[in-house]
């Protein structure tokens, strides 16, 4: 019996959904309700997928589960009124799943003592009296003595430290660390770790492929879903602090008194787990809900309709985060409409919010009507004259490249341009350029190459994160946005694996420098198994999946290349049927001498926004990095390239080392049945499939139309050219003007 009742409550651990069911049932329970539950769940080895990284799944070494139960019996939590009781049911969660024993929560004999440092005793005092300093998110870990016997002690300065601290340390044991000798210190590098939600007011989500929005907005703020909690918890687990519920492309309507009553009730679920919210404000509101004939922002008509709401929303949530604004882009309203600048937009929308601590994000991705000589040149000189001029709550959101979210891109111009303004990064979580939700690429990779480019304002080493944290400029306001991937797909992301971009987002915003590598493996450890024959293979997957997708997508810095409007395919052919002048050319420029964009000093020029050390190296073809050569350079079909072949042939090269590294990735994936729940499995496995299908597709839509141009023979190893000519002809769209395929 005593073996039976173990093994149903391994299983019923398991699935971490029931264990409140687990708590209360299982120990009057009879045997018969043991065998009935069993055969209720059938659960097996069950992932739960909704449970995100938060699996908290049964230590099954049985030294390190020995040793943390002997560890782990009773928690004092001293403070934290807020999220006091966040923070007990966090832990009882974690700990019942994970060692399946429940803690006691007593000031007397605690192993682990959670508290402000303010409410600490004086030995607890004294013992961390050395610290480095801490941030008010900021938080240590750390064993101390007392008594006979060791504590673990986490504290900070704020209720919301200890929520860190706490989830922290759920993590060691989820990773299998020890628990001896704990000396951690954390602060986060940014202030502001906000997720951007393009979620519509009718529940659709701009380029979002994981179902409708969250925020059911026709039943709040009645009805409050389990799901805004969890999605509150995997926020707070990860450090991010802030939520921008609504589409830059906004409706003004959520500014009226009906939303904003739904509006603050997400806000007060969301506060104990230290999750602000924050609203896109559309530019025209005033004239939309406010009843004014103008949105001019020097009209003190505008001004006062700006400050009334503002003082409106603080009254009903006093914690609310601020604005996110896109304005004069892609028809979205502004400042412009009216003559006037962003500088005069932003600083109109900051006085409003300066009474009440708020802030503006006003987004540098201005992408106007008017064709611009080069589209990667306009943000930077549209904001570059007004550095300086914004006022101190106004940062600037720059989209981490100067196009648009491509699977590769150089950094922002604007990282290194624009010194005296705070910049906060915006990346884009979910996969509008890589696949939607079809493909398995692992963003952090991405992330990190951006935020480890170097700018050279201040000499080497000047990175883009030290640029975002404030080291180099001393920017006292900081942050970071994603733009989301979530949805009400059950699994919240759609792919399996997009979970690990929400995740590796957070943890890179709490520490722009953390590495890929190390993200990748928490994930896969936190979310399937800590087995090194899982992480081992996995985690060099995941790593190698960006590169695949830039090799069978876009290689060697060519960009924006995918089909029109859903961005989902190849269409190097046409962007934008509408506008004759911004065919394909446009962003390759492919002709009969080459292939890339001349973006130098005898092209668009655009190279010179990056500074001297980087326009000096980048302005020859030689000593352009090749990740970046179409990007800044029109290189002849026949250049040979470092490898000593030409640039046709390495194109060649670079489309088929895509596909094949997805085969690897699907062999790999296919060793991979023991360690995750079938479902799981059966979902990666058919998704990868269809990542593979489309990877041929890219590389033979692409390869053959950039043929024809190159006219040069395709290489052996690109196989069955020839039936994809023929796939490729019933697919073809309308080439630019004067351009005939050649083998019409
Ligand atoms: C929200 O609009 C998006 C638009 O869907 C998208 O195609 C483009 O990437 O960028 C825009 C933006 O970032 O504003």
């Amino acid at each position: 019996m005593t073996e039976l009742k173990q093994f149903a409550e391994n299983i019923i651990i398991k699935t971490k959904s029931l264990s409140l069911v687990t708590h209360l049932i299982l120990k009057p329970m009879p045997k018969f309700s043991f065998l009935l539950l069993l055969l209720l769940f059938n659960l097996g080895n069950a992932q739960n997928t909704r449970n995100l990284w938060l699996q908290y799944d049964l230590v099954t070494d049985p030294v390190v589960l020995r040793t943390y139960k002997e560890q782990l019996n009773a928690v004092d939590i001293r403070s934290a009124a807020l999220n006091k009781q966040v923070i007990q049911d966090e832990l009882q969660t974690g700990i019942l799943s994970m060692l399946g024993k429940h803690l006691s929560f007593t000031s007397s004999n605690a192993e682990v003592v959670i508290a402000k440092l303010k409410d600490l005793d004086a030995n607890e005092k004294q013992q961390v009296s050395k610290t480095p300093k801490l941030e008010s998110d900021g938080y240590i870990i750390k064993t101390i003595p007392k008594g006979s016997k060791d504590v673990i002690l986490i504290s900070g300065l704020s209720d919301n430290s200890l929520l860190y601290g706490t989830f922290h340390f759920l993590r060691l044991l989820q990773l299998h660390e020890s628990l001896s000798d704990l000396d951690l210190v954390e602060n986060p590098k940014l202030s502001i770790r906000i997720l951007n939600h393009w979620d519509n007011l009718d529940r659709t989500v701009e380029r979002g492929y994981a179902g409708f929005s969250i925020w059911d907005w026709h039943h709040l703020p009645g009805l409050i879903k389990k799901e805004y909690i969890e999605y509150a918890r995997a926020n707070a687990s990860i450090g991010l602090n802030g939520t921008v519920l609504n589409n830059v492309n906004a409706s003004a309507y959520i500014l009226q008194d009906e939303y904003l009553d739904k509006v603050k009730a997400l806000a007060d679920v969301f506060r104990p787990y230290g999750i602000k919210v924050y609203l896109t404000a559309r530019f025209s509101a005033p004239i939309e809900i406010g009843g004014l004939d103008t949105a001019d922002p020097l009209s003190s008509e505008v001004q006062r309709w700006w400050k009334d709401k503002a003082d409106e929303i603080y009254n009903l949530i006093p914690d609310f985060g601020g604005f996110l604004v896109k304005a004069n882009s892609e028809g979205q309203p502004g400042p412009n409409n009216y003559g006037r600048s962003h500088v005069e937009g932003a600083n109109m929308l900051a006085d409003a919010l300066a009474p009440h601590q708020g802030v503006v994000m006003w987004r540098a991705f201005v992408y106007s009507d008017e064709k611009p000589e080069d589209r990667a040149k306009q943000a930077y000189t549209e904001f570059i004259p007004f550095d300086g001029e914004f006022k101190d709550n106004v940062l600037l959101q720059v989209k981490n490249g100067p196009i648009d979210f491509q699977p590769r891109e150089p950094f922002h111009p604007l990282f290194s341009g624009m010194q005296k303004t705070p910049l906060m990064m915006e990346f884009q979580i979910t996969q509008e350029y890589l696949g939607g939700m079809s493909h398995l690429v692992f963003l952090p990779q991405l992330f990190e190459e951006t935020l480890q480019s170097d700018t050279f304002i201040k000499g080497k080493n000047s990175t883009v994160s030290k640029v975002l944290v404030g080291d180099l400029s001393g920017q006292k306001v900081t942050g970071i946005a994603g733009v989301s991937n979530i949805g009400t797909a059950r699994n919240w992301t759609g792919h399996p694996f997009a979970q690990a971009n929400w995740f590796g987002f957070g943890r890179l915003a709490w520490n722009p420098d953390l590495s890929a590598k190390a993200i990748a493996e928490e994930w896969l450890k936190m979310t399937f198994s800590t087995d090194p024959d899982f992480v081992e293979p996995m985690s060099t997957l995941l790593l190698n999946s960006r590169e695949a997708v830039v090799n069978y997508m876009t290689p060697l810095g060519l960009h924006h290349i995918m089909a029109e409007g859903h961005h989902q395919g190849p269409g190097p052919w046409v962007d934008g049927l509408a506008r004759e002048d911004w065919t394909s050319v446009y962003y390759h420029k492919a002709d009969s001498l080459g292939l890339g964009f001349d973006r130098t000093a005898s092209g668009s020029d655009a190279l010179s926004q990056y500074g001297t050390e980087i326009e000096k190296a980048y302005s020859k073809i030689e000593t352009t990095p090749e990740k970046y050569l179409l990007w800044f350079h029109h290189v002849p079909w026949d250049y040979k390239l470092k490898n000593g072949h030409s640039l046709w042939y390495n194109l060649a090269r670079h489309y088929q080392d895509g596909v094949l590294k997805v085969e690897d990735m699907i062999s790999t994936w296919e060793q991979m049945q023991p360690y995750v729940d079938e479902y799981v499995f059966r979902q990666t496995q058919m998704l990868l499939n269809i990542q593979l299908k489309e990877s041929k597709w890219w590389r033979d839509a692409c390869l053959l139309y950039f043929q024809q141009f190159s006219n040069m023979e395709m290489p052996a190893f690109i196989p069955h050219a020839k039936h994809a000519l023929d796939y490729y002809k019933s697919i073809q769209r309308p080439y630019a003007p004067g351009i005939k395929p050649s083998w019409d």
